[in-house]
């Protein structure tokens, strides 16, 4: 497992290692107990799986608001998608940032999204699916989006994005009142 830091404190880039042989490869894609030696002990208990049949098919910027706040641990199991995760958190010293990685069936990487953070993507290839484990149950009554536009985000689309109509009107970052505040 290799674990690479990003621009963004508790932001990470995991890559399982792949044993491969004849037939294929073999892969640990969430072993608990070996990221809690690392220092990530999550409470997983939800897993999503989305499939986006176009590409530049763009879902978010979407989080859950406390108490049922999500951390996500997200990867591609096909296709190919640019994972992106906004800080949220009030009075941290990079609200409003953002990174972004290549997720890929291929690369196998995946991204680890705390709490605190919006979290999207885009699709690059048709017919993409999305794997994510999240650390609180879906509360539709918690659930919240930010306009995906209002980040400064580099999408890098190469047309127009295909969005939900929840995500089409989301509101800008800029009119958002974030229900996080940074801890320190
Ligand atoms: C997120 C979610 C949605 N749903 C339902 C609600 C709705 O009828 C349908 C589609 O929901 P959405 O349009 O919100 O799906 P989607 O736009 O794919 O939402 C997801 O986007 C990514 C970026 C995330 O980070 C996720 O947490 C989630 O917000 O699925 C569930 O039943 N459980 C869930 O956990």
């Amino acid at each position: 497992m290799q674990i690479e830091k990003t621009a963004l404190s508790g932001v990470l880039i995991l890559t399982p290692a792949r044993h491969g042989d004849a037939r294929g490869f073999f892969a640990e894609s969430w072993n608990r107990r070996r990221l809690a030696e690392c220092g990530i002990d999550l409470d997983f208990v939800q897993d999503n799986h989305s499939l986006s049949g176009a590409v530049n098919t763009l879902r978010g910027l979407h989080f859950q608001a406390p108490p049922h706040a999500q951390a996500k641990l997200v990867r591609c199991g096909r296709g190919r998608l640019y994972d992106v995760a906004v800080d949220i958190r009030k009075g941290s010293p990079t609200y409003g940032h953002w990174v972004g990685a290549d997720l890929s069936a291929a690369n196998g990487r995946q991204m680890l999204v705390p709490a605190g953070f919006l979290h999207g993507f885009v699709t690059r290839e048709p017919n993409t699916e999305i794997l994510y484990k999240c650390s609180d149950y879906y509360a539709p009554e918690c659930d919240g989006a930010v306009h995906w536009d209002s980040c400064g985000i580099d999408w890098d689309l190469s047309a127009a994005p295909l969005l939900s109509p929840k995500d089409a009107g989301a509101v800008p970052l800029a009119d958002f009142d974030s229900p996080f505040v940074w801890e320190g």
